[in-house]
């Protein structure tokens, strides 16, 4: 009975040894999450990181990989862009990085980046940067020279047919072939009539994806170039975010860059309020679709890579993310935004703040902070409103403090 006794107690203190030990380890493995950065390596698509995809119940779970933070945009244009480059800002704000930064708002556009646009860089100094996002024409050797060699490059794309409309009516005044058409349906049925090619930018009538990720957007159509670029494209960036799939696209990059929810959560910028596309039929669609085939076919091929991806990494969790990441977007809508940003303040587009951004003469929609913030609230409200321009200036005062 004693024996049997003892044993049992034994037993139990060895089970609450062992237990104990066990929950220590956990704790340790958590707090090593939550602290260091030396976590497993991201291994995109690796079997090791969807074995620990499954493991990843929660959005708030610690992340079994490490945070990328040299990361390339190529902002493009009409494309959501100015979203993507506020939550850049916010990420390399949070994280004291530093961007490579245009001596203006854009690196030369509309002509080839070259590294001696950046502010301050030199080749001989071999100073590098963690973030580059202002606009510029892709020139991959002359980025490379500014960028370290393990940054990730993304850039994003949009449907041409919404693309166009939205260049459109930001880009008339701008872009030759549109200011000489009456309206867009004129522009559209007879583009050859106001379409000079190599008129300064009237790149943004024809093809302007396609320019901006450094291509001839002139060119003639055939598969083999289209092909071609593609492939090169797809040697440059490792992930093409779709606009008109955005919250996906937030998913797939909070996935890929190893981030937290709230750093891919945005509000929408750049905006119009008169945004309601133009009902097109089907046939003036197809005729957009034809004047930017080289766009067209960009377009398709990133759809077809970009669908594969969301399959690989699962539909239903997509599904579940995507709506994880709406539900904490309203949450901050609610919390930052008058009346959740419903409807939205209406200014002009050329004053001050968000119009900045934009060089059309279009209505864009503004946001106005709800006015009982906390300080720290009012501090997180403000960075996710905070437009191009204003960010840029920001960063620069930060990097350059005696400018
Ligand atoms: N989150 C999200 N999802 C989908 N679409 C979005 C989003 N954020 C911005 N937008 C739309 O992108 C258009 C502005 O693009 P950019 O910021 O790239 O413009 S710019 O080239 O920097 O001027 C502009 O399109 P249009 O309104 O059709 O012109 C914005 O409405």
């Amino acid at each position: 009975m004693r024996v049997w006794f003892c044993c049992r107690v034994k037993v139990k203190i060895s089970t609450i040894s062992f237990t104990a030990f066990i929950t220590v380890c956990l704790l340790l493995l958590a707090v090593n999450f939550h602290t260091s950065s030396k976590v497993i390596q991201h291994q995109e698509d690796s079997e090791v990181h969807s074995l620990q995809r499954k493991e990843l119940s929660s959005w708030h779970s610690p992340r079994l990989c490490t945070p990328k933070t040299n990361v390339m945009f190529l902002k493009t244009h009409k494309t959501a862009s100015c979203t993507i480059l506020n939550l850049l800002y916010r990420f390399g704000e949070k994280h004291n990085l530093t961007f490579a930064l245009a001596k203006g708002y854009h690196f030369d556009y509309p002509k080839f980046f070259n590294s001696r646009s950046v502010q301050g860089f030199s080749e001989q100094s071999g100073q590098h940067y963690n973030m580059m996002c202002s606009h510029m024409r892709f020139n991959r050797p002359e980025v490379q020279k500014v960028m370290p060699a393990d940054t990730f490059y993304i850039s994003i794309l949009r449907h041409p047919v919404s693309l166009a409309e939205s260049s459109f009516n930001y880009f008339n005044f701008l872009a030759p072939a549109f200011k000489h058409s009456a309206s867009f349906e004129d522009f559209i049925a007879n583009p050859w009539k106001y379409y000079v090619p190599d008129l300064l930018f009237n790149h943004l009538a024809r093809n302007m994806l396609w320019f901006d990720l450094g291509f001839d957007h002139n060119a003639n159509f055939s598969l083999q170039f289209a092909q071609s670029v593609v492939a090169e494209i797809q040697q440059s960036f490792h992930f093409i975010l779709l606009a008109d799939y955005f919250d996906q696209s937030m998913v797939l990059l909070r996935d890929a860059l190893c981030w937290s929810l709230d750093d891919v959560v945005t509000f929408r910028h750049n905006a119009r309020t008169n945004a309601k596309p133009k009902c097109l039929s089907p046939a003036q669609e197809e005729q957009l679709k034809k004047w930017n085939a080289l766009d067209w076919y960009l377009y398709q091929s990133f759809n077809t890579t970009f669908w594969k991806k969301v399959e690989r990494f699962g539909k239903l969790r997509m599904d579940k993310e995507v709506a994880i990441l709406q539900a904490r977007r309203e949450e901050l809508q609610n919390l930052c935004l008058l009346k959740g940003g419903k409807p939205p303040e209406v200014k002009p587009s050329l004053g001050q703040g968000v119009e900045r951004c934009q060089t059309g003469h279009v209505t864009m929609m503004t946001y106005t902070l709800n006015s009982n913030l906390s300080i720290s609230d009012k501090e997180l409200c403000s960075r996710m409103i905070r437009e191009e321009y204003e960010y840029t200036d920001l960063m620069r005062k930060k990097q350059f403090p005696k400018t």
